[in-house]
């Protein structure tokens, strides 16, 4: 079990990381969010002793990740595909990690097999495209059969084949009982395939539940009604404690379910004619959490002032 307790990591004055506590749940896939520079890489870090932490400690099944002798068989991690020596192959690569960690050469073969980088396997790291980059680093963090695996921004570079067999995989590594722990910026990849989301700003942890419960805690969720008398089923749910907003031709409705307004609606003789429970996205819920906690906001561009 990986467990942060108080974990926090300053450089000078800034702040990276925030007393971050947190268990990470074995046979889940968790999708680890924050916006730019909000800390995911640097925990990531700590949690394979890359980074020193200021204060607090990644506890690994009671110690250190630095103080078990073949730490890849106990976390597997995708960091940073740019690091790979590009002067090796993948199967020179894979082989050396695996002889230093004693794991069986057969599983060199596996690991190129189920990455898809048979064919290339003989081909040095610099010729490799990023997400070719990526099935190695993927290949390397899954080599020791590790009961944990970390992967920062996977996604990156993959086509669309590439994406697909991440989910599946992800969702495969989660069933046979292992943690998942995957950061990205693509929200819609996360929603695919995260049981579970933890959300940070700042450093500090903002959310971790899982995503259905994320989704029926979030303000964006709501119930839209629609009805043949909107203002006398207005004044029915207000009654009822409900927080009430129009909506195009009908009411966006809060903290009342479905059932109670359907049930309210009947006792009153108001006709329904639109009744739908509307669950936001996982980008919605991430705005809504992370609103005002990014280091680096956008701004819109203003092209005529651009210009001149
Ligand atoms: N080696 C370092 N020296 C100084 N500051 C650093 C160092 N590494 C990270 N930081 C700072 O720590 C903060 C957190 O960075 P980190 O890379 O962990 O964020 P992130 O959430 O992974 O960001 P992104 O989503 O942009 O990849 C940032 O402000 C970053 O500039």
């Amino acid at each position: 079990m990986i467990k942060l307790v108080n974990l926090t990591k300053k450089y000078g004055s800034k702040t990276a990381v925030d007393h971050l506590d947190l268990v990470l749940t074995p046979g889940a896939v968790t999708g680890f969010l924050g916006p730019n520079g909000s800390g995911k890489s640097t925990t990531m870090k700590m949690i394979i002793s890359l980074v020193r932490p200021t204060l607090g400690e990644v506890v690994v099944d009671g110690k250190a990740y630095r103080d078990f002798p073949e730490p890849i068989k106990r976390i597997g991690t995708l960091i940073d595909p740019s690091a790979l020596d590009k002067n090796l192959t993948a199967k020179q690569h894979l082989s050396i990690i695996a002889t230093a960690a004693n794991i069986n050469p057969q599983q060199v073969e596996e690991m190129l097999r189920v990455t898809g980088l048979e064919n290339a396997q003989n081909k040095k790291v610099k010729s490799y495209s990023l997400g070719m980059k990526q099935r190695l680093g993927i290949a390397t963090a899954l080599l020791g059969n590790p009961d944990t695996v970390i992967l920062d921004e996977p996604f990156n570079g993959m086509d669309v084949d590439g994406i697909k067999w991440l989910r599946g995989l992800f969702k495969q590594l989660a069933k046979s009982g292992k943690s998942v722990l995957v950061s990205s910026h693509l929200m819609s990849e996360i929603q695919a395939v995260a049981d579970r989301v933890v959300i940070i700003g700042q450093g500090k942890l903002l959310a971790h539940m899982t995503m259905d419960e994320l989704k029926r805690r979030s303000l964006s969720s709501f119930i839209y009604v629609e009805a043949n008398n909107l203002e006398k089923i207005k004044r029915v749910l207000l009654e009822k404690q409900a927080i009430v907003q129009h909506r195009k031709a009908g009411l966006e409705v809060r903290n009342l379910d479905a059932k109670e307004i359907g049930e309210l609606a009947l006792e009153n003789q108001i006709v329904l004619h639109e009744l739908t429970k509307v669950t936001p996205s996982l980008e919605d819920v991430f705005t809504e959490i992370t609103d005002g906690k990014a280091d680096y906001i956008s701004k819109e561009v203003n092209m005529d002032e651009t210009l001149n």
